[in-house]
């Protein structure tokens, strides 16, 4: 409590520390003022009251002294007492003075005769001193004190005639404890009187006095200045008044010591020092108490504030109540807003971190959290989830023939079609042309195959856009939980793997995963690293198959065509490597080790004899063709018009605009341009028309059913009547039988290739081939 009391962090305690200690300091300051005041102005008021009382005891004295000495004149006067004195009739003085003795109350009483003899002093031991006075007396001094057996007395004398003096009458009162006590009491404070002789050593005695010793030389200084001062003893300290008394003729220095003690003298100051004290302290108290409340007040807005902008940051909802229409209020007002603003634009960043903005379906990241949701529901429920990718087929034809913004359009729809017939699902999309559906499997739920062609079915709505008809088939890959992976990640890989299968049986198919789709998968990764090897270990060779030129009747290239001696495997197909190939990358480091391996082998050959080279669709879309095929001409020596590239219509695919210009770029090197497969795949007429090849290659396919297929003799016309009619040379692939050839030569195609006239055979071959050919070429 008292920790937190204290909390100095607080702006609040702070607030209440600083005003604390000014009111502190200001009462502190304003409390010893006072106290130092009134310790004044009461000492100044003890001196003054000391000061009156020595006057007062000065009037004491001198009417006692008045009242013995009168009384002394009446006895002196008494004729009865001056015949006794004139007769030295001792009984009768005695009887005198021991009556006057009991009326004025004084210890002693005596008569010295003007001879110095002593009559009537009832205590002998003190007749020699009392003799002594005689000198005083006869020089007329009347009062004063004189040392009588051991102790200060006042003494008062009056003269008797009978008529001429015949001695003196004297009263010798006491001046100890009980006669000062007599005195104290007729003051008005409670003061200490005191009477002190001066010895012969100088030294101030009182024998009754206790503080005798230590007062002696205050004595001594206060005697001559007479005012009021301090004395301390080891009983306190005292205000001091030294009066000195009238002494007789003979008799040691007297003074009268008026004394009183401070603790005494400043109770009333004591009491009033109290009182400021504890008006101090209650004054401080409140102080403090209103302080605090003030502090809180003054910063509860700060603290509501303070205490708002902390759940604002740990990312609560915050406000703070606007009282009253000063700076803190606007403050207040401010921050509100501020909070309001805040909370909206993080709505606004949570809705784009989690939805996809072309769609407005949960991207990725949403996919993935909902995904990790449902797997643990599912888990503790003992049920099932699948995880369905949908993926568009062949979206990239829509981009590319009808533009980027009705491509987005579809998938705009295609997202809310499949998002609304799959009401009960999670429809997010990954990206691109990519869909997710998650659907937990309850036992009452629907059939994932009907779920799928349902998905299938959604996405393949007919759709109508800026006047084009639109069909977009979708592929389907599905994988579900807990057999297919129990966690996201390998759901997705899972049904990704899934997708890959139902892509390659074609569009608009669904594929459930397989535990065989993951070795294939395997596999693909397996021979993605072999083939780095293969690279590096040059475990690849060319081989080259000749295309027979049916009008000149010789050879008249060769066609490049990759082999891997596969250190385990032995010899694989490229059938088998390049679409893995294709698939990492890999292609784009073996196409150029290709291009100048193949240079290389061709700059040897006859200067007739071109090279053929098959370049991929995936060196077509990376950067750095033209200097790969640049670089291999220039390292070979090889003329750029004997080099052959030999394009697939996939490349097509990138966009037409960005091929033909591709195409220009290779051409303005001077190499040449086949179109390779001709008449499968995505073949457009179009394609011929938008960039003018060298040559066509028809494909195999046509040759083989050439003769037995009907129409496929019309099929080959038309592609060779078509190039020569475009300027085109035509190759036909895979010529088996001499009928197909003397078809092939009968409808003007310009060269043949297959096995009819070679296999692929290695450089070597190739070197005996073209020297045979030579040789028989020279002896025709
Ligand atoms: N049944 C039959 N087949 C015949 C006949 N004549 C030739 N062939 C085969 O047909 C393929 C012709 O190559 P392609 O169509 O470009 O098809 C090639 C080509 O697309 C690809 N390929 C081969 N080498 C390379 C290369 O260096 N780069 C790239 N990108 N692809 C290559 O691999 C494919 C297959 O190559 P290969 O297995 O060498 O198979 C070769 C060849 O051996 C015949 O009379 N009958």
């Amino acid at each position: 409590m008292v920790v937190r009391l204290l909390n100095f962090r607080k702006l609040r305690t702070r607030l209440a520390a600083l005003y604390i200690a000014l009111f502190a300091a200001a009462m502190l300051g304003m409390s010893l003022t006072l106290l130092a005041v009134a310790e004044r102005s009461s000492t100044d008021q003890v001196r003054r009251e000391l000061a009156a009382s020595g006057t007062v005891f000065d009037r004491l004295w001198s009417q006692r002294a008045a009242q013995l000495g009168g009384a002394a004149g009446l006895v002196a006067r008494d004729f009865g007492f001056r015949a006794a004195v004139a007769t030295g009739d001792k009984a009768t003085i005695v009887s005198a003075l021991d009556n006057l003795k009991r009326r004025m109350g004084v210890p002693v009483a005596f008569v010295v005769g003007v001879d110095g003899r002593v009559t009537g002093l009832d205590r002998p031991q003190l007749a020699e001193q009392a003799a002594g006075l005689w000198n005083a007396l006869d020089g007329g001094q009347m009062s004063g004190v004189v040392d009588l057996g051991g102790s200060a007395r006042h003494v008062i004398a009056a003269p008797i005639m009978a008529p001429q003096l015949t001695g003196w009458v004297v009263f010798a009162t006491d001046l100890d404890m009980k006669e000062m006590q007599g005195l104290q009491r007729l003051s008005a404070i409670p003061i200490q009187a005191a009477v002190f002789q001066r010895r012969a050593d100088g030294r101030w005695v009182d024998p009754s006095d206790s503080e005798a010793g230590a007062l002696s030389g205050f004595i001594d200084r206060a005697v001559t200045d007479r005012s009021v001062s301090d004395v301390t003893t080891p009983n306190g300290t005292a205000l001091a008044l030294v009066k000195p008394l009238p002494v007789m003729t003979g008799a040691p220095q007297a003074v009268l010591l008026l004394r009183y003690p401070l603790d005494k003298a400043l109770a009333g100051y004591h009491r009033l020092q109290l009182a400021i004290l504890l008006s101090g302290l209650v004054g401080l108290l409140c102080i403090v108490w209103a302080t605090i409340r003030m502090a809180r007040s003054i910063t509860r807005p700060v603290t509501l504030l303070d205490a708002a902008a902390a759940r604002l940051a740990a990312g609560l909802e915050a406000s703070v109540p606007v009282e009253g229409n000063d700076e803190l209020a606007r403050l207040a007002d401010s921050f509100n807003r501020m909070a309001t603003d805040i909370a909206e634009r993080e709505r606004r960043i949570t809705h784009l971190a989690f939805n996809d903005t072309l769609t407005g379906l949960p991207n990725r990241a949403h996919f993935l959290e909902h995904l990790e949701h449902e797997l643990k529901l599912a888990e503790r429920n003992g049920e099932a989830v699948s995880v369905m990718i949908l993926d568009l087929d062949d979206f990239k034809s829509v981009n590319d023939t009808l533009g980027h913004p009705v491509g987005d359009e579809v998938l705009r729809r295609v997202g809310e079609r499949v998002d609304a017939d799959l009401a009960q699902s999670f429809v997010a999309r990954l990206g691109g042309d990519e869909f997710v559906i998650v659907t937990r499997q309850g036992a009452d739920g629907e059939p994932l195959e009907r779920l799928a062609k349902r998905a299938g079915e959604a996405a393949a709505q007919h759709i109508q856009l800026e006047g084009h008809d639109v069909t977009q088939a979708a592929s389907i890959g599905i994988a579900i939980s807990p057999a297919d992976g129990a966690d996201a990640r390998s759901l997705l890989k899972h049904a990704d793997l899934a997708l890959y299968r139902a892509k390659e049986l074609g569009r608009g198919m669904f594929c459930f995963f397989e535990e065989a789709l993951n070795s294939r998968a395997q596999e693909r990764r397996r021979m993605e690293s072999d083939l780095r090897t293969a690279l590096h270990e040059g475990q690849f060779e060319l081989y080259f198959q000749p295309l027979f030129d049916l009008d000149a009747n010789r050879v008249g290239s060769f066609e490049a065509l990759l082999r891997w001696h596969h250190p385990e495997r032995g010899m694989v197909s490229p059938v088998e490597f390049i679409p893995t190939a294709e698939d990492t990358g890999l292609i784009v480091e073996i196409g150029a080790w290709v291009l100048r391996e193949a240079c290389a082998q061709a700059a040897a050959w006859p200067e007739h004899v071109r090279i053929a080279v098959n370049v991929s669709s995936v060196q077509f879309r990376r950067p750095g063709l033209n200097e790969t095929v640049l670089q291999a001409l220039a390292a070979s020596g090889l003329e750029p018009s004997r080099l052959e590239l030999e394009i697939t219509e996939s490349i097509f695919l990138e966009g037409l605009d960005t091929t033909t210009r591709l195409l220009h770029g290779l051409r303005s090197l001077g190499v040449r341009i086949a179109l390779d497969d001709f008449g499968t795949g995505y073949s457009s007429l179009s394609y011929l028309q938008s960039f003018p090849f060298d040559k066509i290659k028809i494909d195999r396919s046509f040759i083989q059913d050439l003769l037995t297929r009907p129409g496929a003799v019309a099929i080959v016309r038309a592609i060779t009547d078509l190039a020569r009619a475009l300027g085109m040379e035509t190759t036909a692939e895979g010529v088996e039988e001499n009928d197909q050839l003397a078809e092939l030569r009968k409808h003007g195609c310009s060269s043949v290739q297959g096995y009819l006239f070679s296999r692929p055979i290695d450089a070597v071959a190739v070197r005996d081939l073209l020297a045979d050919e030579a040789a028989s070429s020279a002896a025709a």
